[in-house]
């Protein structure tokens, strides 16, 4: 596979880049009254993309798309849906699309169809979440389940947590809902304040079961349930585990029967839809869940099927591979204008930058352009009153996904309209800027003097010019949810593809791992330190005498 960098298209965009880069939207807009539609998609009548708001033309597009092509990007997405082993570095299928496969179809991985074994822990899943509901699975003492703590770490957290947050409105307000991730121990011992063991109900998520602050938080859970119904069999009917290591959790001491199953094709970031689901169906029914695999499986579709030109997860990637490649972008802003979206930045730093934060291509070969951008963002209108100002007027590019929904599921007097009208001047405001000359008479209007005006005036222009996507949808139900994650990891997925790197292994997070279990000990002992920079040897020094100090 060449590099990226040598295919025709890349140098035709590379030349592109500088005939577009003096244009400015607001010209671009004012010379094409038909570029919203131009650059604009629906999918499904649920949900609108709009990238108008980019600075592209219809060449730029042509020459994107090429790109892809040029890349191979069908064959790739073919692979993925056809069960190929894609994660090549470490030997696996990648078929988080086999887990909302809503039309069943065969897909195989080394000749066996997988779909039975989904559909059957699908079975089990809606079992169990009904039982937990309706009040009918008991706790050891005989009581029905009024808390549930998930506790796992990165993929096993953050996908629960997200969606438990954006689909609140559809929660239970009989059962509470927990996530314990840091191994911190004020994050555990916090969330059991004021929880009833006989009531609590532990899902323990991790793929691997080997994972340390998961164990961590799981082994002192598990102690503060025995302490508190005085008996370790409580066990069995407090814990559950979603994994795909058996052995590893029967040797914690959960029931296999307990324990819900998925399979190393699952990567950890995209493995809500599979058994790591299990708070979302507990928290929000099963009918929700498999709403949002409906909504994921919609997208599927649409990404496997539609033309490149009219595919919105494809052009959501090669727009993000014009900032990061052409425009030198660092990073990237989701900014959902809806509050139950309030964790999805933080779900797509993990989707993102642990898939395409690599250096390397497929063939091991350093890459020698820029891959994974920074993904950043809090919900508006929040960021505007903090973080906004660099966007209009610093010296960074950074692209910007806007988020919102056309309907509340909260519609409080004006709340909304004000909302969504922050989210359409955002958008605005960032693609037109402000000119010295307006600038210049908005000053004059206010009767300042001329001397007033000139020291001002530069501080109140805007440039403009600030691409922006926006994704406004009808209202946030679990369809729609499925819709936007979906899209987020096609995005991810085509851009991986493009810079031929691996997007499904996370080889980074591991030397991290292994110094802190080197360093553990050292923390605990008296003795001599291993071999450390100085730096690291005087802090783990200090970490010991203030420990022995108390
Ligand atoms: O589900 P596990 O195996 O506990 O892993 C948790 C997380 O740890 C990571 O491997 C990174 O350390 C993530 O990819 C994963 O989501």
């Amino acid at each position: 596979m060449p590099r990226p960098t040598q295919l025709p298209a890349w140098r035709a965009l590379q030349e592109h880049y500088q005939e577009l880069r003096d244009l400015h939207l607001r010209d671009l807009f004012d010379q094409d009254p038909q570029r919203f539609r131009r650059f604009s998609l629906m999918l499904e009548d649920a949900l609108l993309f709009d990238y108008s708001k980019n600075r592209i033309s219809a060449r730029t597009m042509q020459l994107l798309v090429r790109l892809a092509e040029e890349a191979g990007l069908r064959a790739k997405i073919d692979a993925m849906f056809a069960g190929e082993k894609i994660n090549r570095t470490e030997d696996r299928a990648v078929l988080h699309v086999a887990l909302r496969n809503r039309s069943h179809r065969p897909i195989c991985v080394d000749g066996d169809d997988v779909m039975p074994g989904v559909n059957a822990v699908l079975e089990k899943m809606r079992d169990f979440s009904r039982q937990v509901r309706t009040g009918a699975w008991r706790g050891h003492t005989g009581k029905p389940m009024r808390a549930l703590v998930n506790i796992g770490i990165g993929g096993s957290d953050l996908g629960p947590l997200m969606v438990c947050e954006a689909l609140r409105h559809y929660a239970d307000p009989g059962l509470s809902v927990h996530f314990v991730s840091n191994v911190d121990g004020t994050h555990l011992a916090e969330t059991l304040k004021g929880l009833d063991a006989e009531t609590t109900l532990f899902i323990v998520a991790s793929k691997t079961f080997t994972t340390q602050e998961t164990l961590a938080n799981a082994t002192s859970a598990r102690a503060w349930l025995i302490d508190a119904l005085g008996d370790d069999q409580a066990v069995a009917r407090h814990f559950v585990a979603l994994s795909t290591n058996t052995e590893k959790v029967v040797e914690f001491g959960i029931d296999a029967a307990n324990m819900f199953e998925f399979w190393d094709w699952v990567g950890g970031r995209y493995s809500l839809w599979s058994a790591i689901g299990t708070s979302i169906a507990v928290a929000l029914g099963f009918e929700r869940f498999e709403e949002l695999l409906e909504g994921a499986f919609e997208v599927d579709e649409h990404f496997r099927s539609a033309p490149f030109a009219a595919n919105i997860p494809v052009i959501m990637g090669l727009l993000g591979i014009w900032y990061t490649d052409f425009f030198a972008a660092e990073s990237h802003a989701i900014l959902p204008y809806e509050q139950y979206l309030h964790r999805f930045p933080a779900y797509f730093q993990q989707g993102d930058m642990e898939s395409n934060g690599k250096r390397v291509t497929l063939d091991g070969e350093s890459v020698d352009y820029p891959t994974g951008p920074i993904i950043w963002g809090e919900p508006g209108t929040n960021g505007q009153h903090a973080f906004y100002q660099l966007i209009h007027q610093g010296t960074r590019l950074i692209p910007c996904d806007f988020l919102a929904g056309a309907l509340s599921h909260n519609p409080l007097g004006e709340h909304h309209p004000i909302l969504l009208s922050n989210f359409l001047a955002q958008t605005e405001a960032l693609m037109r800027g402000k000119t010295e000359a307006e600038a210049r008479a908005e000053l004059e209007a206010e009767g300042k003097s001329a001397a007033a005006v000139a020291a001002l005036l530069p501080h109140k222009v805007f440039p403009g010019n600030r691409p922006t996507n926006s994704l406004l949808y009808r209202k946030l139900t679990p369809r729609t949810l499925g819709m936007l994650i979906a899209l987020y990891e096609h995005k991810v997925f085509v851009q991986g593809a493009i810079w031929n790197i691996n997007s499904f292994d996370q080889w980074g997070v591991e030397l991290g791992k292994q110094l802190a279990r080197a360093i553990l000990p050292e923390l605990h002992g008296e003795g001599a330190l291993g071999s450390h920079d100085s730096s690291t040897r005087a802090l783990i020094e200090l970490c010991r005498k203030w420990r022995r100090d108390g």
